[in-house]
């Protein structure tokens, strides 16, 4: 199948000579909620902004359903919807108009019809002839993504969709992007929510520094996350884990002072008293035992502060 969007060996170096993208490659899969996670200056909104040609790469290709976004730039963009992470909206326009307009930027013919369901969708049809300036920031946001599907994009990219929101807008968001993509709507998020892309992603990527460096399906992240290590320090140093261990997951740590035991903490059986039944039984003793367990939070701070 053909990727939504295809980045290529992707680099970006900012005229004052800083690079904040380092040869990315990244691939969005047709129908997929996905959520670039990174901490503040790591890259994500220069990748968006590359991505929808809004800011040129140094090198590199973009292509959003097979068109060059530079070549082919009108037929790349029509195909893509962007609500910036900066609320710019015209303050005197109402909110039907400013929507309306949206889409003919793309070239597209007028489609009341279309522009109501946006407007319903968001819950804004209500509020079709007031003015911008008179909505709440929460409603503005809106209208920022109703303008960005005016022109009815298979792509939608939220640059931090969610950033200094309230809960219950955050949650009318979420619910918003799940409806988008069973409509079809490939969707692709940035944020610094871990728990958002818990909640959204069906794939996460990290970028750390200006380069990609994870990109998982969240359910194999959190089953690796689920992973938990028991740490059973040894009154004597082992040279080598015994053979009548060999059966149980075991690493020795600590110039053989320590036998780390790695199971996953979602199974429903750890074997954990069996092991430490047959320690017992070949004679090892223990002076202690530890468990310790990753968060996503803690993977998610190592991935990033490991980068040099
Ligand atoms: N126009 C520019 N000129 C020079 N440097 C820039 C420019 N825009 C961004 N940068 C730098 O590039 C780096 C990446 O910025 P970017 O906005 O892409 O990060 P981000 O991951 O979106 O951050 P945040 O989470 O804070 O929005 C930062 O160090 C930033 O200062």
């Amino acid at each position: 199948m053909q990727p939504a969007i295809k980045v290529a060996n992707l680099s970006k170096t900012y005229p004052g000579g800083f690079q904040a993208l380092k040869n990315v490659d990244l691939e969005i899969r047709p129908g997929e909620i996905f959520a670039l996670l990174g901490p503040n200056g790591a890259g994500k909104t220069t990748l968006i902004s590359v991505i929808c040609g809004i800011v040129n790469p140094s090198s590199g290709t973009v292509h959003a359903a097979g068109h060059d976004i530079i070549r082919e730039f009108r037929a790349a963009r029509s195909i893509i919807g962007l609500v910036p992470q900066e609320l710019t909206v015209e303050a005197f326009e109402s909110v039907i108009s400013t929507v309306s307009f949206s889409r003919g930027l793309f070239g597209k013919a007028p489609n009341p019809a279309h522009i109501e369901k946006v407007l319903r969708d968001l819950s804004l049809w209500d509020k079709r002839d007031a003015r911008v300036m008179e909505l709440s920031g929460g409603m503005k946001r809106r209208v920022m993504i109703a303008k960005a599907l005016s022109h009815e994009p298979k792509i939608l990219f939220l640059d931090e969709p969610t950033a200094g929101v309230d809960v219950e807008l955050r949650r009318d968001m979420w619910e918003m992007v799940r409806a988008l993509r069973a409509s079809g709507v490939t969707i692709i998020l940035t944020t610094h929510y871990i728990e958002e892309a818990e909640e959204m992603a069906d794939r996460i990527g990290v970028i750390s520094k200006g380069e990609i460096v994870l990109v998982e399906e969240k359910h194999t992240l959190m089953r690796k996350l689920g992973k938990k290590q028991l740490s059973v320090q040894l009154q004597n140093a082992l040279s080598a884990v015994p053979d009548a261990l060999s059966p149980y997951p075991l690493e020795l740590a600590d110039e053989g002072q320590t036998l780390v035991y790695t199971f996953d903490a979602q199974a429903e059986h750890t074997g954990i008293p069996e092991f430490l039944k047959r320690l017992g039984e070949i004679g090892i003793d223990f002076k202690d035992l530890r468990t310790n367990e990753s968060s996503l939070e803690e993977i998610f701070v190592s991935l990033v502060r490991a980068r040099p």
